[in-house]
């Protein structure tokens, strides 16, 4: 047993796929709650993550689950946050902090923020950090080190409740930053939303061609059609509901990204040389700038190599 008081009493984790269950390890490894009680809507996920030990206590009806928790994490589609609120919001214990990690935050503002009642801290959260796997068994403890959790307060937040969900991201392994929910939608189409729309899109083009078979797409795939296919193979429900949620901000950014298509494309019709050369060089200069702030570009292989799946367990 620590010594020392745990950050939270209880922590109520709503959700168990791979966000939660990486949760409720790093809270483990790093002794950040007394209990951890788990709820998530089928009762097989349910049982798994009782066998794979996530938790103290499993309660299939999210409302007693939060009952008590002095934190209260959402871990579910965006899509199923509101209903959940609506469920849960008469039994959050007044003082409680009450997050969530789903990819958009406009859209979990508009759905959660009517059910949450006064006195209870609601302050939505985002980390950056994921892979392409799904369910409890994909959870590992460092999913969140050095990468960011950014958090989105709403205006009247308590300082000392945003300090406190600072420090948990932190204790995560996660550097935070704070940024209003419209901004972080637009960021995030871009930089996340956009090249999963792209990649489900390359990957379901090529299962099309007529002139290209199936096998030979499997068989001749190089390392740069790999990479797509990891991003084409998340979740369907996660990624509906994200494009649903943030449908504005991703309408805009793939205006913007099919301007720029054409543009190319017409380059390439053209034997304008100069053109690629002039975009391939900006292009390569983004990646340099990525890896000299420190960002980690190559998403580790957890899924196919289970022995690094869980590093330092
Ligand atoms: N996967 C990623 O890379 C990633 C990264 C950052 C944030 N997120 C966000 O985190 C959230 C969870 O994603 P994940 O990857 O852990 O998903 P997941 O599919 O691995 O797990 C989802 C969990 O939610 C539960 N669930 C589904 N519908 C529900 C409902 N209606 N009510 C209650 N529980 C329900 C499922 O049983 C499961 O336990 C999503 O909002 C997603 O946008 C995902
Ligand atoms: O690396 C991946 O596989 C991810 O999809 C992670 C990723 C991303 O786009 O970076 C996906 C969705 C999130 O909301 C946050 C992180």
């Amino acid at each position: 047993m620590p010594d020392t008081k745990p950050m939270f009493e209880r922590v109520a984790l709503i959700g168990i796929g791979l966000i939660g269950s990486s949760l409720a390890h790093a809270i483990r490894r790093q002794g950040l709650a007394g209990e951890i009680v788990i709820s998530t809507r089928s009762s097989e996920t349910l049982k798994r993550a009782e066998e794979l030990g996530l938790g103290d206590r499993f309660e299939p009806d999210p409302a007693r689950a939060v009952e008590d928790a002095d934190l209260v994490v959402l871990s579910i589609p965006v899509g199923a946050c509101g209903a959940v609120a609506e469920r849960i919001g008469p039994h959050l214990k007044t003082g409680a902090i009450l997050t969530d990690a789903g990819s958009t935050k406009a859209s979990v503002v508009r759905d959660v923020a009517p059910h949450v009642p006064e006195g209870v801290h609601f302050i939505p959260g985002h980390p950056i950090a994921g892979t392409e796997q799904s369910g409890p068994d994909a959870g590992f403890t460092s999913l969140f080190e050095g990468r960011w959790a950014i958090l989105t307060p709403l205006p009247g937040t308590d300082p000392a409740a945003l300090e406190k969900l600072t420090a948990f991201w932190t204790a995560c392994g996660s550097k935070v930053d704070t940024m209003d929910p419209a901004h972080h939608d637009r960021v995030l189409a871009i930089v996340s939303h956009l090249p999963h729309i792209i990649a489900y899109n390359i990957v379901g083009t090529a299962d099309d061609l007529e002139t290209v078979s199936k096998s030979e797409v499997i068989k001749y795939s190089a390392s740069g059609f790999r990479d797509f296919t990891r991003l084409a193979a998340s979740d369907p429900t996660m990624w509906r509901d994200v494009c649903l949620a943030n449908r504005e901000a991703i309408l805009e950014m793939l205006g913007r990204f099919s301007e720029d298509l054409a543009a190319l494309q017409r380059s390439i019709r053209w034997g304008d040389g100069d053109a690629l050369f002039d975009l391939f060089t900006r292009t390569r200069a983004i990646r340099r700038s990525i890896i000299e702030a420190g960002q980690e570009v190559d998403a580790p292989d957890f899924g196919r190599h289970p022995e690094i799946a869980k590093p330092g367990e």
